[in-house]
């Protein structure tokens, strides 16, 4: 109490002046809002403060800051953000990536971490390795799709992990719950969508009254929702009780704890169901990123393609073995991941007590913004941060182009659990990718600008690229591996 009473008499970080009542929320920028907490930090420092309707907003903006805070006092860093509409009505708090802080979220992570690990990798890279094998033939027939490829990689990927289920399409019943699902909390958090989330007291007026659809929307989405908790788990359920459920996370979830209490129960059912959630749309970013950074870089894919034929046999793919022997390529995929973070403000954390940092107060109950993308795009670190030059990384240099894997897959308490499945889905379409096609930027989009959409997760706008096999034995190679 006494430390409370101390540190509120110290300023707040210094950050634009805001009016009273509304703070910065005229001043907020509406897309990509990176880009202008970046422009500020310059004015303000790299500990930012901004307030919009009296919630406080901390923009954190180097690694000193960001890992002074996420990581080293993460036992107070460590609570998400609370919405009235997605967590209060909807319920996606009861799921890991919006869980408050607690012993349910620890166990929640336990459950992933404990079936996504380094020691299940090797049997988890042998499902990436057979959808992969699938994945090329699709490309090299169709082009046109090459988006929709990628999306279909990675959802077969996911589901095969998640709950042991072969998607072989869109058409997928559990593909579909889910990509609803994701929208509706994409929906749900959008900055001004719901006034209750920044006038709560708006959740009393009762239902009759005009302007209150949103509670028919919010049931809604808690329907979809407990739809995607509950029939990908009985899927699985059933197929164990019959003897006839393939390995999967789900599976060796139930079989770890066969007769859980109640709270257990719906703890498993809800870390399974978010796997696809935070998997599907991060690792396609990524992918997406590699074809448009290939397209654009002709002399970097040319690098690593002779890298590639050096190391791996002539007429054999590369493999989840030939990583080591392959720098230029591992440096490449770090470009990925820093040139267009997929997440570029991470997750917002929420504080969940008073702090004080470098005299200034912090009040209980701040939104934590990590601005990865200006870390990332920081010259002082990354020299020429807008330009992909994998070399970067080769370079004895200690205090320039530090790994940008710690900035891309978040901080603290609340670091991506999938970082390892995500790293093996991006090495194997890479080096597999590489090593048989040439991609080249279509023709007629060369001079269209490169950018990347709004939103927690971004997306390159466009990415039209066109792939073709580097060879003929390079075509009988994919084909033949189908
Ligand atoms: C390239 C792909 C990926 C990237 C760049 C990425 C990055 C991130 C980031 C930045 C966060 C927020 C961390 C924070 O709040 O500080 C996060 C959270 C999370 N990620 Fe990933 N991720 C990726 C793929 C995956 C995959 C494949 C899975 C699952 C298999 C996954 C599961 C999760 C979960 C469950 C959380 C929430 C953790 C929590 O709230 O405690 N992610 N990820």
């Amino acid at each position: 109490r006494l430390l409370g009473k101390r540190s509120s008499h110290l300023p707040m970080p210094p950050g634009p002046r805001g009016l009273p009542v509304l703070g910065n929320a005229l001043q907020m920028p509406r897309e990509r809002e990176w880009i202008t907490f970046a422009k500020w930090a310059k004015t303000y420092g790299d500990i930012m403060h901004l307030s919009v309707f009296g919630r406080h907003i901390i923009v954190l903006s180097s690694p000193d800051v960001i890992l002074d805070l996420l990581e080293k006092r993460s036992t107070i860093y460590s609570d998400r953000p609370f919405f009235t509409m997605a967590s209060e009505f909807i319920g996606f708090d009861k799921f890991v990536v919006m869980e408050p802080y607690g012993n349910r979220l620890r166990e929640g992570r336990k459950l992933i971490q404990g079936n996504i690990n380094a020691r299940s990798a090797s049997r988890l890279q042998q499902v990436q390795i057979s959808k992969v094998s699938q994945l090329l033939p699709r490309i090299l027939r169709d082009n046109s799709n090459l988006r929709m490829h990628i999306r279909w990689y990675v959802a077969a990927v996911i589901f095969q992990v998640s709950h042991g289920r072969t998607i072989d399409n869109f058409d997928d019943p559990f593909v579909r719950l889910a990509e609803a699902s994701t929208e509706d909390f994409a929906r749900s958090v959008r900055p001004g969508a719901y006034l209750v989330d920044n006038f709560p007291f708006l959740k009393y007026v009762p239902d009759w009254v005009p302007g209150t659809g949103w509670k028919a929307v919010a049931k809604q989405r808690k329907h979809t929702l407990a739809r995607l908790r509950d029939e990908p788990f009985e899927y699985v359920k059933q197929q164990l009780a019959q003897g006839t459920a393939p390995p999967s996370v789900t599976a060796s979830v139930i079989e770890s704890n066969p007769k859980p209490n109640a709270d257990d129960a719906e703890l498993q059912r809800t870390s399974t169901a978010i796997l696809y959630a935070s998997a599907a749309d991060t690792t396609v970013s990524a992918l997406e990123s590699f074809f448009l950074i290939m397209g654009l870089y002709p002399e970097v894919q040319k690098k690593a393609q002779a890298e590639l034929d050096t190391v791996v046999e002539a007429g054999k793919l590369p493999d989840y073995n030939d990583r080591p022997n392959l720098p230029y390529v591992n440096a490449l995929i770090k470009e990925i991941l820093r040139w267009n973070p997929v997440l570029p403000l991470a997750l917002p954390h929420s504080l969940m007590q008073d702090d004080e940092y470098r005299g200034y107060h912090i009040p209980k109950g701040s939104t934590i913004f990590a601005n990865s993308w200006a870390v990332m795009h920081d010259p002082s670190l990354y020299p020429d941060p807008f330009e992909v030059r994998p070399e970067r990384y080769l370079s004895p240099s200690a205090a320039l182009n530090p790994d940008p894997r710690t900035f891309a897959f978040g901080y603290g308490r609340r670091a991506c659990p999938g970082q390892i499945l995500a790293e093996d889905s991006l090495f194997i379409i890479v080096v597999r990718v590489l090593s048989t096609m040439t991609i080249e930027r279509a023709l007629g989009t060369n001079n269209l600008p490169v950018e990347y959409t709004s939103g927690a997760i971004s997306h390159p706008t466009t990415m039209d690229c066109k792939v073709t096999a580097r060879s003929t034995d390079a075509e009988k190679l994919i084909l033949g591996v189908e």
